[in-house]
């Protein structure tokens, strides 16, 4: 995990090496900690050298260790070493330095930089912050503006802004390492007191306090409701008016806060979903690592719409050449100078020359027929896609690639009209497509491996975050998205208003609420095509009942409010008004208001309150629900895929993860009751049903007794000041694993992990007494989830793992609480986090089911038998029969990631597609168990365990 040299005869050199990014995992903390002690105690050695291997120096702390106990020596004690020491160490940093390793770098004596690269402290984005020593010495070393600016963005800066700043001491554009080695042989004998940087004192700014509180109110406006960088600033106050021990103590506190937060948790999932995301695998086996990818040279896009722009800015700022195509002179005209003005203001962005010398613009298809690739990009009619696929069939090379930006329509129906099926996906880009992130490649039956690993692979070359989905009406995002804005609407009809829908979206974090965000995309796209899909307008049957389509609940308010002509922020009324067309500053507009109200006397309805708490459920809960579907429908391989979807595309807040994941902190079994629930008042929407196999699966659980007692204590602390509802907003153990008792009480444990949110612990020992069995009680008494939607997600998601150690277990002291698959148990006075022995009942349990619809039939008798795991792994090839979602590819629902980065190009007129698709550091020691009993020492082998 570190090698050690001596070389030039008097300088230890020490290796990292761990790859890919030579993160500080256990072994590795051992590797230094031991080859420094070497170092120092050989009297050859006068300095010392850090690098890592394959020109990577550190990228941090090994995330995926924060799941569990910490193993192994804690880091700072391990690079206080390294300071403390009396032989120059030199830092040759090469790839990057970040989190940790960059907290590595600061403290070592001195810092060389290769020229290309990057340093950081990306903590925050993880949800925690620079816990060894980051936020102490920083400071120290570039003063409290420049810090606190790097470590509450987690911005990565180059080697050129890290010597200016005073953090590197040389940069290089040779071998890092070599101009390191020679650094440190000048170092020895220069004193090392000025070079420890725990002994600086931190420059402290006269405004101190004015710049902090300006820092808070930024991250509170760029971030609201996100601990980390709040915490953050927290921690570079101490730097600034705390001696640095007490400082470094104040930052491990913080950070012990930070921890084992559900958003630190949710952070770091997003952080490997979105590697996962890379990971795709159909089902006929092809994946990722065994499918090459063409390589792309030229491509061709049709349409210069607003979507047609933004793919070829995409296309053309990685080098790839660009044949733009439009059916008429003045909308080529017209789109080539805004293609140009996009790109110039790119470049200018990225101090770059545009690369306008890739581009061409022509009105004839007959300019394709040697391209690689083709994207058409035009109107979403299918009748048109399907002529312009016939002919590129026509004019294209036999090998060139048909890709289709359709926002929903079926992909598969449009390689059929081709003579290459096999050669055609979809590459649903998001509106701006220059600016958005998202690219779903969407896999036609028929698609083969090659063309899905060359639309992923050149997603990738964008700088898009590229997910494999299946071949059904709005794919995966937008199919999504459907039950979402119906449930908004429909809450509408019961009395809620849109500023208090937005209001509660808003507060959960999105940065924009549904009906804000509507009107920014503009209200005409979806009313057209529900028009052309019969739901409204000319060809609804006049015996229809107004608020019923195909027996299910239809809302009309969206088609009455854009009869008025209020299309949104461009005409300057919508859900809003505005005080001029264009205008972005939304304003309750009574107009709506009387609007609703006519329209709920009209039909009868008697308004209600309705609280924030159902706003969420009811518009979240579904669209994790509908995700569970995708899954099941095999259009998603995996959830992790979906929430990359959201996080990505319809800018779902990222510190709650994306919906399936914020379904599984919530607890799956409470959002399936929930759902049952308003499915139960609402028996018309199909959407609020849950999906069939976790109804099935909660008919069948056994109620406990076990459950009834914790359900008991929990009642029993309602109304406590100190034990709050849980609203699913903030999490705890419980709900981390998807355990929740279904009163929902959060704190009965005392070791909720929501204490920086709520109010501080009691203990437990003041609670109500409810008496608990002391021993473990008969396995009969759990409640059987094995055929849970719980069971279900959590076999499916193996990312998704048992929470962190929770903390302050000398709170607890209650036996046996956790149902299912793991206990607290208390032994010996520990508190310990039990994974279950096997439970034998007389009844045989169920597997979790697989549908078999999901599996293609001449597979189905060896799938069988599959585990779910097996069996989703990849999208399936058909074309599903779910309402069509495309009218809602209008609303790139919430949009924060656009807002932040779009550009003020005018996206007004559109020439062709008139889509636009939306756009304590755990205390060290681990548990010792002193005399347990047998079979719980052999179950805690293996487990989580706790102090
Ligand atoms: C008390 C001390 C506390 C310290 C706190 C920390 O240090 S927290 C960690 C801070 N570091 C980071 O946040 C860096 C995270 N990594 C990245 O930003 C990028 O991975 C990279 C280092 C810039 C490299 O990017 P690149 O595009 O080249 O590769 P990938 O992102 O695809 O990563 C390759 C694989 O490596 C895994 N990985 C990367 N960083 C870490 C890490 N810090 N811990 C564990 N694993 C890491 C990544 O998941 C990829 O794995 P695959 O299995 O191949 O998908």
């Amino acid at each position: 995990m570190a090698r050690y040299e001596l070389v030039k005869r008097s300088v230890a050199l020490i290796t990292l090496t761990n790859p890919p990014v030579n993160a500080l995992s256990s072994p590795v903390r051992h590797a230094i900690a031991n080859s420094m002690e070497r170092a120092l105690s050989d009297p050859k050695v006068r300095a010392v050298v850090i690098c890592g291997e394959n020109g990577r120096f550190c990228g941090g702390a090994d995330i995926r260790e924060f799941a569990g106990p910490l193993r192994g020596p804690p880091l700072i004690p391990v690079l206080e070493a390294i300071e403390a020491g009396d032989k120059p160490v030199v830092a040759a940093i090469e790839g990057m330095a970040l989190g940790g390793g960059f907290e590595l770098a600061l403290f070592c004596h001195y810092r060389i930089a290769q020229s290309k690269a990057r340093l950081g402290l990306p903590e925050v984005t993880l949800g925690i912050l620079p816990a060894a020593g980051g936020t102490q010495r920083l400071p120290r070393l570039i003063g409290i503006p420049a810090a606190l600016e790097m470590i509450t963005t987690g911005r990565h800066i180059s080697a050129q802004e890290a010597l200016k700043l005073g953090i590197v001491d040389q940069v290089t554009d040779q071998n890092a390492c070599e101009t390191a080695l020679e650094f440190a042989l000048k170092a020895v004998g220069k004193p090392l007191s000025p070079r420890r940087v725990s002994t600086l004192t931190t420059p402290c700014p006269p405004d101190l306090d004015a710049l902090l509180e300006a820092a808070t109110m930024q991250v509170k406006k760029k971030t609201p409701g996100v601990m980390a960088p709040l915490a953050c600033i927290q921690a570079v106050r101490a730097a600034a008016t705390m001696p640095y021990s007490k400082g470094m103590k104040q930052e491990s506190e913080l950070m012990a806060t930070l921890f084992n937060s559900g958003q630190a948790r949710a952070l770091q999932y997003c952080f490997f979903a979105q590697r996962t995301a890379g990971k795709w695998t159909l089902p006929s086996g092809a994946q990722w690592n065994n499918s090459k990818p063409r390589e792309i040279r030229s491509a061709a896009v049709i349409g210069l719409g607003t979507m047609g722009r933004g793919i070829v800015v995409s296309l053309a700022r990685v080098g790839i050449s660009v044949i733009a195509v439009e059916s008429e002179k003045k909308l080529l005209e017209n789109g080539r100078q805004m293609v140009i003005g996009m790109l110039e203001r790119d470049a200018k962005r990225r101090g770059v020359s545009a690369s306008l010398n890739l581009l061409k613009f022509t009105l004839s298809l007959q300019d394709l027929k040697d391209v690689d690739l083709v994207i058409e990009a035009v109107f979403e009619d299918m009748a048109l896609k399907k002529r312009v696929f016939q002919e590129l069939s026509k004019v294209c090379r036999p090998g060139t690639l048909l890709c289709t930006n359709t926002s929903g329509l079926d992909v598969d129906a449009l390689a059929g009209v081709t003579d290459r099926p096999h050669l055609v996906a979809g590459m649903h880009f998001f509106s701006p497509a220059h600016v958005m992130k998202l690219l779903e490649v969407v896999c036609g039956p028929r698609s083969s491996s090659e063309t899905i690993a060359t639309a992923m692979s050149l997603g990738k070359k964008m700088g898009k975050v590229s997910v494999a989905v299946g071949n059904c009406p709005g794919f995966v995002g937008n199919r999504m998205l459907k039950p979402y804005l119906d449930q908004a609407t429909f809450l509408l009809e019961e009395g809620a208003t849109p500023e208090q829908i937005d209001k509660a979206l808003e507060d959960f974090g999105f940065a924009m609420g549904v009906f804000r965000m509507s009107d920014l995309a503009g209200l005409d796209v979806g009313w057209r095509v529900r028009k052309e899909s019969g739901l409204t307008g000319p060809d609804v049957d006049p015996k229809n009942p107004p608020r019923k389509r195909q027996g299910r609940r239809y809302c009309p308010i969206p088609d009455m409010v854009c009869e008025q002509g209020r299309f949104g922020q461009k005409t300057g009324r919508g859900w809003y008004k505005y005080d001029k067309p264009g205008d972005t500053n939304a304003k309750p507009d009574p107009l709506i208001q009387n609007l609703l109200e006519t329209y709920r006397s009209r039909y009868g309805i008697q308004p209600r309150n309705i609280s924030d708490q159902e706003i969420i459920e009811r518009c979240l809960f579904v669209l994790a629900n509908e995700g569970f579907r995708i899954l099941e429908d095999g259009m998603a391989a995996r959830p992790e895929d979906i929430d990359v979807i959201y996080l990505f595309g319809y800018a779902f807040p990222r510190h709650r993860g994306g919906p399936m994941f914020y379904a599984s902190m919530v607890g799956l079994e409470r959002v399936l009751e929930r759902l049952e629930h308003y499915h139960q008042a609402h028996p018309d929407v199909p959407h609020l049903e849950p999906i069939t196999m976790a109804y099935t699966g909660a008919q069948k659980a056994l109620k406990s007794d076990k459950l009834d007692e914790a359900q008991a204590l929990a009642k029993s602390c309602a109304g406590r000041p100190d034990f709050l509802p849980c609203d699913g907003l903030s999490i705890c153990a419980t709900h981390s694993h998807g355990k929740c008792f279904k009163l929902h009480w959060c704190c009965h444990l005392g070791w909720c992990h929501c204490k920086y949110v709520y109010q501080p612990m009691t203990n437990v020992a003041q609670l109500p007494s409810t008496p608990v069995p002391a021993a473990p009680s008969d396995c009969t008494d759990t409640i059987d989830l094995s055929i849970s939607l719980t069971e279900r997600f959590l076999r499916i998601s193996p990312c998704f793992l048992p929470p962190p150690c929770p903390e302050s277990p000398k709170y607890c002291n209650i036996a046996e609480l956790f149902i299912d698959d793991y206990i607290v148990k208390r032994i010996n006075g520990k508190m310990c986090y039990v994974q279950r022995p096997p439970i034998h009942t007389e009844a045989p349990s169920t597997p979790p089911q697989i549908n078999p619809a999901s599996l293609t039939p001449q597979k189905q008798h060896t799938e069988d038998k599959q585990t779910v795991e097996e069996t989703v792994k990849g999208p399936k090839m058909g074309h599903c029969s779910s309402p069509s979602s495309s009218e809602d590819s209008g609303i790139n629902a919430l949009g924060g990631h656009y807002l932040e980065s779009c550009e003020e190009e005018s996206e007004d007129e559109l020439s062709t597609d008139g889509h636009s698709s939306p756009g304590s550091l755990w205390d060290q020691d681990e548990c010792t168990l002193l005399s347990p009993s047998k079979s719980i020492v052999e179950i805690i082998e293996n487990i989580e365990t706790t102090v």
